[in-house]
């Protein structure tokens, strides 16, 4: 499948939290040249997400929290607004992934969700793949307040707004996360809400 590649190897540069390989490799272009080519690659697995709905109430269920590279890009967007979201442990699947993570960040328990798209979230430079879901829920399925685990530092606000407001803060850029504009944008072309 690719006879356009050859000669790839892997030179682990970082492996704290995530691993982070200088991956060097020969490509052949359309002009038949081979060429040497070196990409940073960082791994942190892959991760789910999920936006929750109501459609009798015309609401979204989102979450506020700091996010650090958000702030090093830009201060005053560090605290970011984002469906519910995990990482994918080693031995998981992304919906029980979705599910576990809908309790602790946002208190609310549901049976299932439904698996809408994948998207690399930024394929130059991420391995990450992440699974996107979207579930109804209603008032009666929350169990706890959310907020995360205070021992892995979570501290999430759990926000519950109305649909045309999600969408009227995406025009605006309170809404700047990927994942969580296209959720939004798939339950309003979709007609969810
Ligand atoms: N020490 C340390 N801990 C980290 C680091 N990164 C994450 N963690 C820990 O791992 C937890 C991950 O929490 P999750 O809720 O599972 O993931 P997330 O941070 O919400 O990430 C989700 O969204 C990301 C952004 O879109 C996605 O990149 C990710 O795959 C996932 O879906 C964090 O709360 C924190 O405790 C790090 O660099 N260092
Ligand atoms: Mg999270």
């Amino acid at each position: 499948m690719n006879n356009n590649l050859k000669n790839i190897t892997k030179t682990n540069l970082s492996k704290e939290w995530a691993r982070l390989d200088r991956i060097d490799y020969d490509y052949q272009f359309k002009n038949g040249d081979w060429k040497s080519v070196s990409r940073e690659c960082y791994n942190r697995g892959n991760g789910a997400a999920i936006l929750l709905y109501n459609a009798k109430k015309g609401t979204v269920i989102l979450t506020r929290q700091f996010r650090m590279p958000v702030y090093e890009q830009n201060q005053s967007e560090g605290m970011c607004i984002e469906v519910c979201a995990g990482a994918i442990d080693n031995n998981d699947g992304a919906l029980e992934t979705i599910l576990r993570e809908t309790e602790e960040e946002v208190g609310y328990r549901i049976n299932n969700a439904k698996q809408v798209l994948s998207a690399y979230t930024s394929p130059g430079a991420l391995t990450e793949k992440m699974y996107l879901f979207v579930a109804e829920y209603v008032d009666e399925m929350q169990i706890n307040d959310g907020g995360g685990l205070e021992s892995e530092n979570e501290e999430i606000e759990v926000l519950e707004l109305p649909f045309s407001k999600a969408l009227e803060m995406i025009k605006t850029e309170e809404i700047i996360d990927a994942k969580t504009i296209m959720l939004l944008q798939y339950a309003q072309i979709n007609n969810l809400i």
